[in-house]
């Protein structure tokens, strides 16, 4: 199951969706990420904090396996997917075509429709993806990733540009496909409450690599404003030198 982005497939332990050690990826002579270390346990849920420009984007990139320019060791899963803020649906294709693009067995139709009822999307299969809802845009975009059925899903910021109930819809949905699925996620967020809502464990990245973690120790389903919550916050707010007062919930 174990890719290694450099080379053949290496042998790793059933529990490790994804080993990374000593990776650096360089933009103009400038380490973006430098010197990364990060294990992803298989099935956890795992959000990545980090002010703007820190090299999230960066580091989501290469366990997709988008870039490639970089040294040290990757270890991902064969099986990945990955959605981003803007659903990049092409608007020539049908919803349907556009979750079956890219697949290399060309499934049928019925396939992509079982991904969309998954997203509450199955009555939109035949739309053209210019008469969907932001909302509706990124659930397919969901089912694009869902069809390739992961063993590691990379969430980059995708509630972003959702509206504020939109999003909470969303964050739900992601909640409920991640426990039925059990694939390893891995969620970047500028949001700490989002990351909280949902998330096993925390990273904050800083200086080209992980400066922070904790375990999500809550129990599920989670409600903001709890004191184990809000200690929580408080501590990432603090990692990622967010006031409290001036933002309670973004982080930059
Ligand atoms: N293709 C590229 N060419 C040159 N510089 C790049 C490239 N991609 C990213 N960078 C630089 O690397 C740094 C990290 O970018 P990245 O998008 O990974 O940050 P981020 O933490 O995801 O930021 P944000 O939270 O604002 O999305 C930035 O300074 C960015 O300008």
């Amino acid at each position: 199951m174990a890719t290694d982005l450099h080379g053949p497939v290496s042998a790793r332990s059933h529990d490790t969706a994804v080993r990374v050690e000593g990776l650096t990826r360089s933009f103009d002579g400038r380490a973006v990420v430098d010197g990364l270390d990060l294990t992803l346990r298989a099935g956890e849920f795992t959000a990545l904090l980090g002010r703007s420009g820190c090299g999230k984007s960066t580091l989501l990139r290469v366990l997709a396996g988008l870039d490639r320019d970089i040294t040290g060791t990757v270890l991902v899963p064969k099986r990945r997917a990955v959605a981003f803020q803007a659903p990049r649906l092409m608007p020539w294709k049908r919803v349907w075509r556009n979750v079956l693009l890219g697949l290399p067995d060309k499934p049928e139709r019925a396939v992509a429709e079982r991904a969309l009822e998954e997203v509450g999307l199955g009555e939109r299969a035949g739309a053209w993806p210019k008469t969907l809802s932001g909302g509706e845009a990124q659930r397919a975009s969901l089912a694009r990733a869902l069809v390739r059925e992961p063993d590691l899903l990379l969430l980059d910021e995708p509630f972003g540009a959702l509206d504020a109930l939109t999003r909470i819809k969303a964050q739900q949905l992601v909640a409920e496909l991640w426990q039925r699925r059990g694939c390893a996620v891995l969620l970047v967020t500028h949001d700490v409450d989002e990351a909280l809502l949902l998330a096993d464990r925390a990273l904050v990245m800083r200086d080209g690599g992980i400066a922070y973690e904790t375990p999500v120790d809550l129990d599920r389903p989670r409600t903001v404003g709890s004191p184990e919550f809000a200690a929580l916050r408080s501590r990432l707010l603090t990692e990622l030198g967010v006031e409290e007062d001036a933002a309670p919930a973004e982080a930059a």
